[in-house]
Parts: C-alpha cells; sequence; structure tokens
C-alpha cells in the first residue's frame, strides 16, 4: 500500500516536470511572444511591447525554428483594430514629425509681404522635405498666382490655398486600395517587395494584422529565404494572429515558396496571400530575374493582385533610386512609405508618385504592431498643417 502511494507521488510529479517543460520550451525556441496582457484592443497598446521582437543571432541559430511545413499558429489569438480609423489615430505622430514643415510654409505664407527671397524660402523649405525640385518650383508658382489673385490674406485663407495645393500634388482622385479580396475562388495575392531594412518584413506582418482586423483571413509568405531571421519574424507576426506561414529552409527558391504559399491560401481558402521577398539589390538583372521569377511562378496559380514596394521615408534620394531599381525590375502597383513617424520629410509622398507614377497605398508611422495604416491625401494633409499657428 505505502509503495503504491509512493508510486503515485512519483507520477505526479513527473508529470509537473514534464507539463513545465512543455510550457517553458516555446519560448526558448524562439515562437512568438505572448501579447501583452495589458494590450489593448483598439491597438494603442504602447509600441515597446508590443512589436515582436527582431530576431536575435540566438533564434538565427536555432534549428528547431526552420520547419518544411507551415508553422502551427499560437493558441493565443490577437485581434487587431481595423485599417478605418488607422491614420486618425497615428495623426499626431505624423503632426508632430511634420510640424517643420508645415509650420515653416504658412509662416512664410501668411507674411504681409511676399517678396522673391520669401518665395525662395517656400521653395527651399518644399526641396528640404523631399517634395522634389519639379514638384516644388510647381507649387511655388501656382501659389504665388493664387496669392496674387487673392490679394490680402487671412491665416485661414493662406492655410487653405497651401492645403489644396498639396492635395493638388498628392492627388485625391487614385486608386488607393491594397487589393485584397478574393477572385474567382482564389486569394488575392500581394508581393511585397523593396530593400532589406526599409521595413519589408515588418510591413507584411503589419499588413496582415490590417486585414485580419478587418476580419479577413491571411496566409504569409516567406520568399525571402536568404536570411532565416526574416522567416523566423514573419512567423511570429503570423502566430499572433493566427495567420500560417509558409516558409523554407534557409536558401531554398523563393519563387517555389511564394507558390506554395498561394496553393496554401487556395487550401485553406484564405482571402489573402502575402509574400514577403528578398531584397538585396545585388544586381539590376538579378533582382529582375529572381522577382520576375516569383511573379511568373505564382501566376500560373493565380494572378498577382498588388506588389506593393516598401520604401523608407527618411532615405531620400537613396530610397529613390531604389525605388527606380525595384519598378523596373517589377511592376510596382503601389508604394508603402515606413518611417514617416522619424522624418520631417513628408514631401517624399509627392516625389514618389511623381517620379513612379504609382500611388501611396499605406502608411508606416511607428514600430508598434498596428502603426500602419492606409494612406489618405485628406488625413495626411491636414496633419502636416495641424496645430500650427
Ligand atoms: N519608426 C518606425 N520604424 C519602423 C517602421 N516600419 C518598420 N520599422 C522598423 O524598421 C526596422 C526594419 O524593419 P524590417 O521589417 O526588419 O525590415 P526589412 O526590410 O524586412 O529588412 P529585413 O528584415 O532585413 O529583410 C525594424 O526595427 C522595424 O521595427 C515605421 O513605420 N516606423
Amino acid at each position: 500500500m505505502d509503495y503504491t502511494i509512493f508510486a503515485v507521488i512519483i507520477f505526479a510529479v513527473a508529470l509537473l516536470v514534464v507539463g513545465g517543460a512543455f510550457l517553458i520550451r516555446p519560448r526558448r525556441t524562439g515562437a512568438p511572444p505572448e501579447p501583452p496582457p495589458d494590450e489593448r484592443a483598439d491597438g494603442t497598446a504602447g509600441a515597446a511591447t508590443a512589436e515582436p521582437e527582431a530576431p536575435t543571432g540566438e533564434q538565427e541559430g536555432t534549428p528547431e525554428t526552420a520547419p518544411v511545413e507551415p508553422a502551427p499558429a499560437a493558441p493565443e489569438i490577437e485581434t487587431p483594430p481595423p485599417s478605418a480609423g488607422r491614420l486618425v489615430r497615428l495623426r499626431a505622430r505624423l503632426a508632430r514629425s511634420q510640424n517643420v514643415f508645415g509650420k515653416g510654409l504658412l509662416s512664410l505664407l501668411a507674411a504681409d509681404r511676399l517678396d522673391e527671397s520669401s518665395w525662395e524660402e517656400i521653395e527651399d523649405i518644399l526641396i528640404t522635405a523631399d517634395v522634389g525640385v519639379t514638384s516644388a518650383a510647381q507649387i511655388v508658382e501656382n501659389l504665388r498666382t493664387k496669392v496674387k489673385v487673392l490679394g490680402t490674406r487671412t491665416p485661414d485663407d493662406v492655410r487653405e490655398l497651401l492645403r489644396a495645393e498639396l492635395l493638388a500634388q498628392i492627388g485625391t482622385d487614385r486608386d488607393r486600395t491594397v487589393h485584397t479580396e478574393q477572385h474567382a475562388g482564389g486569394p488575392a495575392v500581394v508581393l511585397i517587395v523593396g530593400v532589406n531594412g526599409t521595413g519589408k518584413t515588418t510591413t507584411a506582418g503589419k499588413l496582415a494584422r490590417v486585414l485580419v482586423g478587418d476580419g479577413r483571413s491571411v496566409v504569409l509568405g516567406a520568399a525571402d529565404t536568404f536570411r532565416a531571421a526574416a522567416a523566423d519574424q514573419l512567423e511570429t507576426w503570423g502566430s499572433r494572429v493566427g495567420a500560417p506561414v509558409v516558409r523554407r529552409d534557409e536558401g531554398a527558391d523563393p519563387a517555389s515558396v511564394a507558390f506554395e504559399a498561394v496553393a496554401r491560401g487556395m487550401d485553406d481558402r484564405a482571402d489573402t496571400v502575402i509574400v514577403d521577398t528578398a531584397g538585396r539589390l545585388h544586381t539590376k538583372t538579378g533582382l529582375m530575374d529572381e522577382l520576375g521569377k516569383v511573379k511568373r511562378v505564382v501566376e500560373k496559380k493565380s494572378s498577382v493582385d498588388d506588389v506593393l514596394l516598401v520604401l523608407d521615408a527618411t532615405t531620400g534620394q537613396n530610397g529613390l533610386r531604389q525605388a527606380r531599381v525595384f519598378a523596373e525590375a517589377v511592376d510596382v502597383s503601389g508604394i508603402v512609405l515606413t518611417k514617416l513617424d522619424g522624418t520631417a520629410k513628408g514631401g517624399i509622398v509627392v516625389q514618389v508618385q511623381r517620379e513612379l507614377g504609382v500611388p501611396v497605398k499605406l502608411v508606416g508611422l511607428g514600430e508598434g504592431p498596428d502603426d500602419l495604416a492606409p494612406f489618405d491625401p485628406e488625413g495626411f494633409v491636414d496633419a502636416l498643417l495641424e496645430n500650427v499657428e
């Protein structure tokens, strides 16, 4: 009898130890971090705690985190906020970063007399904000004409003049929808392209959150197979919102991963497949071959509905050079401008659209998981001119 009780106690202790090991194990093997307990449903949780951790060397070296099959979703799934109203929520951040730009222009325009040097200064401010030389000259010319017609100006008149001119340059009638709706029974396919470090993988993850927040189902494809860490990062994003991630071993053919992701999206009857691609700017030919192949192979299964080019707004002319190379390599259909919270160079919206003839569709305004918003010209310009005397 005593032996039986002893055996039962041993068995119970063994159960506890094994159970504990299971509970602790996923964290050590680089599985997605549990959502912070204080994350609010409206997505306003502190950015620092809510952002999935950047891949670390420890994760890169963990062989268990590179399965061939799509990773299982973590049990605790978050509900991100929907896309509507995101720019409004992030407006203060935009207003803060672009304040110098808006304030400088408004105060110059409000002066009683606008002489030649004032107009030059206005043009300089526009160029410094990365509006681009051609657009800056055009804006100044249009404003000069309107100011002449208007005669005297109240601060409200000036604000309205500038608002209208900036909106005209950005364009209010372009289609800025990211095409994520199912078609012909299959999922929409969105390719994310851009140089590494611009926020490409982060954007793929944030976009998945936007879509899940809008009630869609998403499959993520980790076709940046040159860095295992990029796939790990994507897996973390996917697991937090229950989006399966299709990945392969480092060095695998990106096109085949993209193909498998679309196949998985079809099997799952998902709404959207988001494919993160590699962005090494080795040679233009190499890039063209690689991205061209990904697109061609995906198109054997489904049409590609959007090719989003991710650009870091803080990189100015360098970013634009990269954009040109990508636009030559693949048919870019939309631009995602990231890190607009960290630069006063919001004028890049005007320049990049003018250069590439492609609309800005999404903007990144922070490192938080829900700091990606659909781009809305009115909201953007209003934030630029907000709280400025
Ligand atoms: N402040 C700010 N940081 C951002 C934004 N978007 C991305 N980032 C940060 O930019 C860094 C690079 O992002 P990644 O997504 O790793 O960049 P990537 O282009 O995928 O590069 P690889 O992962 O190297 O392929 C990360 O620390 C992001 O948190 C943004 O809108 N604002």
